[in-house]
Parts: structure tokens; sequence; C-alpha cells
């Protein structure tokens, strides 16, 4: 059978000129084809004469595109229009516009495509911001959703007292961000939390906001004080810039923080509490095991648990801490369980990202109906206001093409991060920049306490422009100084990838910076690849979306509050 033309009006004119050419047995697996086959033949048989099938043209033209875009000679749909771009690459024709949407069965055609081989080295694509301010500081366009008017309104609207208004307007933090508009009337409802938005989106002062207000409303005596919130973070850096944050809002109320990290020793942890318990302890999880378990600290009368960072912190490296932590905890259930001589502690968990597993974990502790989630419209994607490069490049050239990103960053006077996957690369790094004359701090886990305390302070206050780092710096740390990220090393995950960026970008910063990723391993492109493509499809990044779904009871904002 061979088909000879498109007719009109929809009609496609088969030839048959040899009724054993339909045969099925030449074309294996196609049934359908051969019982028409069989049907043809019976009607040339017949009549001997060419049989005409009607065939409707959406089909017919469904036919072609099929053809043409399984052909390789085939003329790629033109994904530029005028405009910005929003992928730029290399090769001009891979070039995508801001303006241009893909078709849902549309295949991107990628920069990366073909990275495995040594034949892209020197190829390069960047994901461009799109918009100067970050998504979680900009007003809502659809009017049913709850963070409308986000830039209109103050912190006054949440009718927390004046004082703390006050403190933030001193700071310029006038208009809450989204994820606080969110999160901070919830969590002076009384509610259990799981709150899952953006690196940078300002989730500090969504969970302390509310907990200082809560607390500045029953002060307490130096003799009757008592430890009433705890926040736990994966580090003693975040643990610091947690306390720094915390102190800066409530100490108009007299209300005392404390920080504990680990790596110090106990006598360390036991100092922090010789002159009495805090209101407020913000600590690592090691720390407070051992707080607890030597009797410095009781959570008797907890309000308020915090775990922040919650990717880390339920990863399986802290999961086991966290369940200790939780067996010293009474978290309510219920509302009612949150008033009263006996009450129980309220659970906040925060975090940039969700790994698997997290209501597994709650649901030993607390009610999961109980919790509510918050989850702002962003999560897991490419930030829109953060410009993000990738280069394909041989390992040896990275260091060159590092120092030239940072001779301009100096010129631009941006603060730099570099990253890496291990604490030795760091070292490795390091040494080498000494040479070439690059004043640079180093921050990785494997270093003694005592030689890491104060580094990242130090970087943060601009004592030096380029800190190297492994991934200990990627969560929670606030880098308003920063304007760039080079991934040294690619990222081995994409929460790290997020994470790493959030670093650029954040609330209350002056821009959005720029990420340098170079693409070094084959095993790193599928990475980049999946990556691009959610650029280029504008959609979150796969394989991150199920993993905060697992409380049973989860709940997006808009909903809870069209049932408020
Ligand atoms: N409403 C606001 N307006 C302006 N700046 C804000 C606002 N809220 C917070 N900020 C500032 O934004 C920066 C980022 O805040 P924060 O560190 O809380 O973000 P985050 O969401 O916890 O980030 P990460 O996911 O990286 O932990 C801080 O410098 C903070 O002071």
């Amino acid at each position: 059978m061979q088909a000879v033309k498109f007719g009109r009006c929809g009609f496609l004119i088969y030839k048959l000129s040899q009724a054993t050419r339909c045969s099925s047995r030449s074309q294996p697996g196609r049934g359908q084809t051969a019982s028409i086959s069989a049907g043809l033949r019976r009607m040339t048989t017949a009549s001997s004469q060419p049989v005409v099938i009607r065939i409707p043209r959406p089909m017919q033209e469904h036919i072609e595109n099929v053809k043409q875009m399984q052909s390789k000679k085939f003329d790629r749909l033109p994904t530029v229009k005028p405009g910005r771009l929003l992928i730029k690459s290399k090769n001009p024709q891979l070039n995508q516009s801001v303006g241009y949407t893909l078709g849902k069965f549309e295949q991107p055609v990628l920069t990366s495509k073909g990275w495995k081989s040594n034949k892209t080295l020197g190829d390069y694509f960047s994901i461009n911001s799109v918009q100067s301010a970050p998504p979680f500081m900009l007003k809502e366009k659809d009017k049913g959703n709850d963070t409308a008017s986000t830039t209109t309104k103050t912190f006054n609207c949440f009718h927390i007292c004046p004082e703390l208004v006050e403190t933030l307007h001193s700071q310029n933090i006038i208009h809450p961000t989204t994820v606080q508009m969110q999160t901070i009337p919830k969590i002076l409802k009384g509610r259990n939390i799981l709150c899952a938005a953006e690196t940078g989106s300002g989730k500090t002062l969504a969970y302390l906001l509310p907990i200082i207000h809560r607390l500045q409303e029953e002060p307490f005596t130096d003799s009757e004080r008592n430890i009433r919130a705890v926040i736990v973070v994966p580090s003693r850096e975040l643990a610091e810039q947690v306390t720094s944050v915390a102190r800066s809002i409530s100490q108009c109320f007299g209300i005392v923080v404390k920080v504990a990290g680990g790596g110090r020793g106990v006598g360390n942890i036991k100092a922090a509490f010789t002159h009495g318990q805090p209101d407020v302890l913000v600590t690592t999880p090691g720390a407070l095991l051992k707080a607890l378990q030597k009797r410095f600290i009781s959570l008797s009368q907890l309000n308020f648990l915090v775990i922040d960072e919650a990717d880390t912190m339920f990863d399986v490296s802290f999961a086991g801490l966290l369940e200790d932590i939780f067996s010293h905890t009474q978290v309510a259930s219920r509302l009612s369980e949150t008033v009263g001589l006996d009450h129980k502690a309220q659970l906040v968990v925060v975090g940039a990202t969700f790994p698997g597993g997290v209501g597994e974990v709650l649901s030993k502790v607390t009610d999961l109906a109980s919790m509510v989630t918050v989850k702002s419209r962003m999560l897991h994607h490419l930030m829109p206001h953060v410009k993000q490069m990738f280069l394909r490049i041989k390992g040896a050239d990275k260091i060159l093409e590092l120092h030239q990103a940072l001779k301009k960053a100096e010129l631009e006077d941006k603060g730099v991060l570099v990253f890496c996957n291990s604490a030795s690369t760091v070292n490795w790094l390091g040494y080498s920049l000494e040479e070439m004359g690059v004043r640079h701090l180093r921050l990785q886990g494997e270093m003694p306490a005592t030689m890491r305390e104060g580094i990242f302070r130090n970087f943060q206050r601009g004592s030096v422009d380029v800190l190297i780092c492994t991934d200990i710096a990627s969560r929670g740390l606030d880098t308003q100084r920063v304007g760039l990220i080079v991934n040294y090393d690619f990222p081995e995950t994409h929460t790290d990838y997020i994470h790493r960026a959030g670093r650029v970008g954040r609330a209350g910063g002056s821009g959005g910076g720029e990420v340098l990723s170079f693409v070094t391993h084959l095993w790193d492109v599928e990475r980049v690849q999946r990556i691009e493509t959610a650029a280029r499809r504008r959609t979150s990044l796969p394989g991150m979306e199920s993993e905060i779904q697992k409380p049973s009871n989860t709940t997006d904002v808009k909903e809870i509050e069209k049932n408020k």
C-alpha cells in the first residue's frame, strides 16, 4: 500500500498496486493495520481500482506534524520572538524568548542536549532574569489569592504589638512577603504549621514575629524564666544568625534569647545556661540533646518548637537526633492543647525544600490533621529574578574561568560564594587561589569548631569578598552582600542547586544576582538538562514536588482562607 497524496476535502488516497505488499507479516505487531489491509485486499480484488479512504482533516494535520517533528531535517519551530531572551545559548538558534511558551507536548530543544560529548566543551547557555523583584515581594494579580496586595500591606495588618512593627521599620522592613502574609496569622492562631517557601523569602521573621509577639504577652520575671521557644537549625552559623534576628526584635520586651551550638564540648553548652534559662533558645540538634541529657535545661514549659531548614533536619543524617528531640517534647495535636497550665508546644516546620518522609516522622509526634501546610507558588522553581549561567568546561580550565569571574566580581564590588562538593576541594582551591593572590575565606564542615567560629560573620561584615565553602553555607545563611554564586563543583542534587542559588536575590536585597555553574562531569549533565528543561517550560524542578505532600491533610493556603 502506498500513500499517494492528500486529496482535497480531507481525503487520503492510497494506491494499492499489489495486495501482497500489505501483508501483516512485513509489519509485525500492527494487528489493526493487518485487518484493514485484509479488507482492502478483498476490495481491490473485487474492483482493481484505487481505494479512497476518508481521513478527517485534523488527523491528517496531526500526522503531518508528527512526521515533521520526527524528521531529522525538520525546520525547528522558532523559539525566538521579538523582545527579551529567557534562554541565551552559544548557538543562537537555541535561544528562547521570554514571550515564547512551549506547547504541552512540545519537546524543548536543549543547549545541553549533547553535553555528554567532549565536542561540546566550551558550550554555554544562560537562563536570564526576567523580572527585577523577587516573586515573593510582588503584588499578586490574582484577586482570589490571599497574597493579593502584599506590597501595599504593612506588618500592622497582623495586629502584632506596635513595638515589633517599629523595630521592623527601623530595619527598613515595611511590607510583609507572601510567606509572611500566609504564615504569621496561622502561628498567631496557635496552629501547627509546615511552611514551604522559596529561599530568601523571609521565613525567619515569618515564625519569629508571631512567636515573640505571643511571648511578650506573658512576661516572666528572671526567677520564673523558662525556655518557652526552641528553634532548631542545622549549623552553628545559622544558629548565630537566627539568634541575632531574634534578639534584634525582642530586646525591647526583655525577652532573653540564647544560642547553644555543638562542636565545642559540653562545658561550652553548660556555660550558656549558667546565668539562668532563656525565653528563646536557638540551637543545633546535637547541642540541644546534650543540654537535655545533662539536664541543663527542661522543655516542660515549651510553647513553640521550630524546626528550620527542614530538608537538612529531616535528612537521615539528622533524623535520629530529631526523633530524640521530639521524645523530650510534648507537641500539641489540637488548638485546645496549646493553652492552660499543662499546655503542649506548637510545632513549626520550615524549609525551602522538603525531603521525603517528613510526614512519617511528624505523624509520630502529632496528629497530622492538626498541621496546616503553607506552600508558596514558586516553590522549587528557578528564581525568575536571578540570572543563571551554565558553562560546559574541562576540569583543568575551571580555576582560570573562576579567576576571571572573581576579577569581574571585584570590579563590580560583589561578594562571591564559591561552592565545592567536598572539604578537600575547598582546601585545595583555597591554596590555589592564594597563590594567585586572591583574598578569600574558607568554610567547610571538617574544620575544628574554633577555626570555623566567626568565619561567616567576617564574610558577612565584608572583611573579605570571597568565601569558598561546602554546602554548609548553602542552608539558611543570609547573604545580602553576595552578588555572585559560583558552583565550582556542580551540586549533587536539585535541592542543593536551589539552596545554593538561593543565596542571591533575597528579600530586602538590592537585586537579583547571578549564578555561574561549571559543568565538568558526565554525571552532572542530566541534572543540567533537567534544570534547562524546567527553565524552558517554566515549571518546578522535577523530583521535588511530591516531597512535601506527605502530611495527609496538605491543604493549600487558598483553600484554608476560603474556609475560614
Ligand atoms: N518583609 C521583608 N521585607 C524586606 N526584607 C525582608 C523581609 N522579611 C525578611 N527580609 C530580609 O530578607 C532576608 C532573607 O530572610 P530570611 O533569611 O528569613 O529568608 P529565608 O526564607 O529564611 O531564606 P532561606 O530559605 O535561605 O533560609 C533577610 O535579610 C531579612 O532581613
